[in-house]
C-alpha cells in the first residue's frame, strides 16, 4: 500500500460556534492533482492552513508523511495563500532573491524563465502590476520551488481567461511527476482537465472524494456539472 502523504483523522477546526471543518477523515496518496472543491464558506482555505500549521486543530490531527506539521514539513510543502505575504513594494528581483535564499529548494533560473514568457519584468516593483499579474508572479514563485507538495488557494482567480490555459500549462510543465499538488478553485470548467481526483466539501466535511474518470463514468456528467447540481442554491 502507498503511504500517504497526506493524512486527516477526525479533523475539526472551530470558530466560535462555526465548524469550519467538521470531523474530516481522509488519506490523500502521493503523486496526484487533486480539486478541493465546494462552495464559499465550505472550508477549504482552512484546510491549507491546517496542513501548514498556522492554524491549530480543535480535534484531531493533519499529518504529512506521517507527522504533524512543523518546520520540516514547510520545507516540502510550496503554499500559494489565497492572499498575498508579500510586501507589495518590492520589485519583482528583491522577493526572487528572497526566496532563493529562503528556501533550499528554490530554482531562480527556472522562476526568471517563467517570468520572461509571461512578459514580466523583473525589474518592476509589484505594487505597479496589475491583480492579474501579481498573481502570475506569486504562481511562478510557489511553482519554482522543488516541493513534494504543493497546496494553491484560488491560483488563477484574477488572470484572464486567455491566460488561464498558458498558465495551467505552466503550472503541468514544472510539476514533478511524483509531487502531490491540491488545487482550490470555482473555476472548475477551466482546471478540471488537469485533476486526477477530486475532493468535494461541504459545511467542512467530505461529500465526495474520488478519482475524475470515476466521476464522469458514475455520474455521467463532468465535475463542473456535477458541482451545480450538488451545491445548487
Ligand atoms: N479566522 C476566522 N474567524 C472566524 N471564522 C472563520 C475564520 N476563518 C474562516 N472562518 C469561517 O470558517 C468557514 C470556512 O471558511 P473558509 O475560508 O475555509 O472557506 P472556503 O471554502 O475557503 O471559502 P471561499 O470559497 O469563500 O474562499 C466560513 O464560515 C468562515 O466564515
Amino acid at each position: 500500500m502507498t503511504q500517504s502523504i497526506i493524512e486527516f483523522q477526525n479533523l475539526s477546526k472551530t470558530f466560535g460556534k462555526t465548524k469550519a471543518v467538521d470531523n474530516l477523515s481522509l488519506s490523500i496518496a502521493p503523486g496526484k492533482i487533486i480539486g478541493l472543491l465546494g462552495p464559499n464558506g465550505s472550508g477549504k482555505s482552512t484546510l491549507f492552513k491546517l496542513i501548514n500549521g498556522l492554524l491549530e486543530p480543535t480535534k484531531g490531527q493533519v499529518l504529512i508523511e506521517g507527522k504533524a506539521p512543523s518546520i520540516e514539513s514547510k520545507k516540502i510543502i510550496s503554499y500559494l495563500p489565497e492572499r498575498t505575504y508579500l510586501n507589495d513594494w518590492m520589485k519583482i528581483r528583491d522577493i526572487l532573491n528572497f526566496f532563493h535564499d529562503f528556501y533550499e529548494d528554490f530554482d531562480l533560473a527556472k522562476a526568471k524563465d517563467m517570468l520572461k514568457v509571461l512578459g514580466l519584468d523583473e525589474h518592476h516593483a509589484l505594487k505597479t502590476l496589475s491583480k492579474g499579474n501579481k498573481e502570475k508572479v506569486q504562481l511562478i514563485l510557489v511553482m519554482s520551488r522543488k516541493a513534494k507538495v504543493y497546496l494553491l488557494d484560488e491560483p488563477i482567480g484574477g488572470v484572464d481567461p486567455a491566460a488561464r490555459d498558458f498558465i495551467l500549462e505552466t503550472i503541468l510543465s514544472n510539476y514533478q511527476e511524483d509531487a502531490t499538488m491540491i488545487i482550490s478553485t470555482h473555476l472548475i470548467s477551466d482546471i478540471e482537465k488537469v485533476f486526477d481526483e477530486v475532493i468535494l466539501l461541504q459545511s467542512g466535511s467530505v461529500y465526495d472524494y474520488d478519482s475524475v474518470d470515476s466521476i464522469r463514468e458514475k455520474t455521467g456528467k463532468s465535475v463542473d456539472e456535477l458541482f451545480r447540481e450538488v451545491f445548487k442554491c
